[in-house]
C-alpha cells in the first residue's frame, strides 16, 4: 500500500488509521515491515520481553493558539541558520573542531561556535590539565550565557609505542647510519640513540625486521637485539618528530603484536576522572584494540553515575579493524582516525576502509566522525587544495555524521576559514545528494531490520520514507534518551530532524548526529500537549508558516505506565 497515495486521499481529520499491537508471543513482523493501515495484528519482536504497543497515527491537526509562551531550547546558531536558510537549508553534517593554542581564547571559541562548531575536541596528548579545564569552562560559559550548544569531547592519549626525543624538536636519520633504540631513560639527547617509551617494545622483533616511523617518515632495519634494545640501520632516510610512532614489519607485513599495554593508561584514567568532573559529553578512546576496553569504560561511567557521557571508539589500528563490528556495537559512536590508521595500513586502503566503517556504523546506528587531514594544507595556507575539498565531499556523500578539524583549528592560522570550507562544502554536497535521492526515491536505502528494538527501527524507517515521499518540511521527534532521533537520523531523511528532549545530556549527545537539531524543552506525558506547545513556540518565532507540513514521531515512555512504550507517527499541516 503506497503511503503517499493514501495520504493524498485523506481528509482533514483522520485519526488512528493503523494500529499495531505486539504481545509476547505474536506473529512475525518480518513479512511486511510496511504498515498496512486499518488492521490490527500482532508483531513478534523476539528480543523484547515486555509487551509493546506501537500505534501508527496519521492525523491532520489544526494547531491551536491557546498555548502560552514557554521556553524552547533553540541554540542561537541553529535558530539563525533556520531563519536565514529555511528547513531544507539546515546543514546536516556535524562539525568537530580540535581546540589548541590557535583558538583557545573565549573570542576565538565563540567565533568557532558561530561558524558552526557542534563539538569541541580536546586532545589530552597536548597541553596541561589547567589549560584543558580553562577551555572547557569557557565553552560551558558560552553555552550558558550566550545560548550556544557546543558539546565537549576529550580524546585520550592512549598507549602507543612511540619515541621520546627529550628536548629535541626533531631528529634526522641519514641513509645507512646506525642507530640504537633503547628503553633506557636519560636526560637530554645522545647521538644516534632513540628512546622508546615502552619496556617491551622489542619483544618478538627479529633481526631483519623493519621499524617504520610514523607510517613512512623513515625506516630502519633491525641488525641485532642488544638487551631490550635494538641496533638498527637506517634504510629509508627521514625525520623523527616528537611522539613519532613505531611500527614493526616483516616481509612487507605489519607485525600485529598484542602488547600488554592496556588501551587506557593510568594517565588516561586520570584524564577521564577529570573529564567527568568537568561534565564533558564525549570521551574518544584512542588506539582501541577490542570491545572489552570500551565496555570496561562504560561500566565505570555507570558506576560513577556518569552514564550520560558517550564513549566513542577511535579506529586507528589494525586490531580495531579486525574487531570492528564488536567495537562499534560496544561503543556510542566511532571516530575514523585516519592519521594513525595511515601508519598501520597502506594509504591506498584508507578510502575503502572509511567507506566500510561508515557503512557498518549506519547499519548498527552509531554516529561516525571522519577525522584527520581533511584540510591539512590549511594549517599553513588560506585556501584548501581541490583534492582536500573532494575528500571532504566524499565523506559527506558517504553520509558520515561528522567531520573533524585537527591541526587546522588547533594550531593553524586559518582555523575559521577551514571551518567555513567544511560548512559550505558539506551543505553543497548534501544538496546534491538530496537531488540525487529524489530521482531514485524508491530504490535508495536498504537498511535492514537489524537492530534489537525492531518496532522503533521500523517506525523510524517508515517515518522517514513517509517524510521524503510527502516532502514534509521538517520531522519533529519527542525523545527522552535520543533513541528515536538517532533511528530517524540513520535513515538520512531530506527534511531536518528537530529532536525535543527534556534531558540536557541527550541534547548534547545528539549534537553529533547527522541532520538532528536537538532542542531542550519541557516534556509531559501528554503527547498531544507536547506537540501543540512546541509547534506554537516555533510558530511564534516565525520559523514555520501556514501550509508547512511536519511529520511528528514520539517515543515518550509515560512515567505512570512504565511498561508501555507509546510510539506514533503523525503528519500535520500548519494552519
Ligand atoms: N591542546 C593543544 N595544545 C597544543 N597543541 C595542540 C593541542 N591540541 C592539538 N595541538 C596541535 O595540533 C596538532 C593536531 O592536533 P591533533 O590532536 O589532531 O593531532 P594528533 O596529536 O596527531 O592526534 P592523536 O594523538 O589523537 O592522533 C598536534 O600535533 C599538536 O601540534
Ligand atoms: C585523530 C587521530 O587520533 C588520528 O587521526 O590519528
Ligand atoms: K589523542
Ligand atoms: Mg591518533
Amino acid at each position: 500500500m503506497a503511503v503517499v497515495g493514501d495520504l493524498a486521499l485523506m481528509g482533514t481529520k483522520i485519526k488512528l488509521i493503523g494500529k499495531l499491537e505486539k504481545r509476547v508471543f505474536g506473529v512475525p513482523l518480518s513479512t511486511s515491515p510496511r504498515f498496512s493501515f486499518s488492521q490490527t495484528r500482532n508483531l513478534d519482536v523476539s528480543k523484547s520481553r515486555t509487551a509493546v504497543r506501537a500505534v501508527l497515527q496519521v492525523e491532520k491537526i489544526q494547531s491551536s493558539g491557546e498555548l502560552k509562551e514557554g521556553s524552547l531550547g533553540f541554540d542561537v546558531v541553529s535558530e539563525r541558520e533556520l531563519k536565514e536558510n529555511g528547513f531544507l537549508g539546515l546543514r546536516k553534517t556535524k562539525l568537530v573542531c580540535t581546540i589548541g593554542p590557535a583558538c583557545s581564547s573565549i573570542d576565538e571559541l565563540e567565533k568557532l561556535a558561530i561558524a558552526g562548531m557542534n563539538v569541541a575536541r580536546l586532545n589530552m596528548c597536548h597541553n596541561s590539565r589547567e589549560w584543558h579545564q580553562d577551555v572547557i569552562r569557557k565553552i560551558k560559559k558560552l553555552n550558558q550565557e550566550k545560548g550556544y550548544c557546543v558539546s565537549v569531547m576529550i580524546d585520550t592519549e592512549g598507549n602507543q609505542i612511540q619515541v621520546d626525543l627529550g628536548s629535541s624538536s626533531s631528529v634526522k636519520a641519514e641513509e645507512d647510519s646506525i642507530w640504537y633504540f633503547t628503553t633506557e631513560k636519560f636526560e637530554g639527547s645522545r647521538p644516534f640513540t632513540i628512546q622508546a617509551n615502552y619496556e617491551g617494545f622489542s619483544e618478538g622483533v627479529n633481526s631483519g625486521d623493519d621499524i617504520v616511523i610514523d607510517g613512512g617518515m623513515a625506516t630502519f632495519e633491525v641488525i641485532e637485539k642488544v638487551g631490550n634494545g635494538l641496533r638498527c640501520k637506517c634504510t629509508d632516510p627521514g625525520l623523527l618528530l616528537p611522539r613519532a610512532k613505531l611500527s614493526f614489519w616483516r616481509d612487507g607485513k605489519l607485525l600485529g603484536r598484542d602488547y600488554d599495554l592496556p588501551t587506557l593508561s593510568t594517565k588516561d584514567w586520570s584524564d577521564i576522572v577529570f573529564g567527568i568532573s568537568e561534565n564533558i559529553d564525549f570521551i574518544a578512546v584512542s588506539f582501541v584494540k577490542d570491545a572489552e576496553a570500551i565496555m570496561h569504560l562504560r561500566d565505570y561511567l555507570t558506576t560513577t553515575s556518569s552514564k550520560a557521557i558517550k564513549v566513542l571508539a577511535k579506529i586507528e589500528s589494525l586490531e580495531s579493524l579486525r574487531r570492528l563490528e564488536g567495537i562499534v556495537e560496544a561503543s556510542d559512536g566511532i571516530m575514523i582516525a585516519r592519521g594513525d590508521l595511515g601508519v598501520e595500513i597502506p594509504l591506498e586502503q584508507i578510502p575503502s576502509v572509511q567507506k566500510d566503517i561508515t557503512y557498518v556504523c549506519r547499519q548498527l546506528n552509531k554516529p561516525v566522525i571522519v577525522a584527520s587531514q581533511l584540510l591539512e594544507s590549511m594549517v599553513e595556507y588560506p585556501t584548501p587544495t581541490r583534492a582536500e575539498v573532494a575528500d571532504v565531499s566524499e565523506a559527506v556523500r558517504q553520509y558520515a555524521d561528522a567531520l573533524m578539524l585537527s591541526g587546522e583549528s588547533a594550531i593553524g592560522s586559518y582555523g575559521m576559514k577551514a571551518l567555513s570550507v567544511l560548512r559550505t562544502t558539506s551543505t553543497r554536497m548534501e544538496q546534491s545528494c538530496r537531488e540525487e535521492n529524489r530521482q531514485t526515491l524508491l530504490h535508495q536505502r536498504k537498511l535492514g531490520a537489524s537492530l534489537p528494538d525492531q518496532i522503533a527501527e521500523q517506525i523510524c524507517n517508515c517515518a522517514v520514507e513517509m517524510a521524503d515521499n510527502l516532502g514534509v518540511d521538517a520531522i519533529f521527534v519527542y525523545t527522552r534518551h535520543g533513541k528515536m532521533a538517532s533511528l530517524l537520523s540513520r535513515n538520512r531523511p531530506n527534511p531536518p530532524i528537530f529532536a525535543f528532549t527534556n534531558d540536557n545530556s541527550t541534547q548534547m549527545a545528539l549534537n553529533l548526529q547527522w541532520g538532528v537539531t536537538p532542542l531542550l524543552t519541557d516534556l509531559s506525558d501528554d503527547m498531544e500537549g507536547n506537540v501543540k506547545k512546541t509547534v506554537e513556540l516555533i510558530k511564534a518565532k516565525g520559523m514555520i508558516k501556514k501550509d508547512d507540513a511536519i511529520l511528528v514521531v514520539s517515543d515518550i515512555i509515560p512515567i505512570s505506565t512504565a511498561q508501555t512504550i507509546f510510539q506514533s507517527i503523525q503528519v500535520m499541516t500548519i494552519t
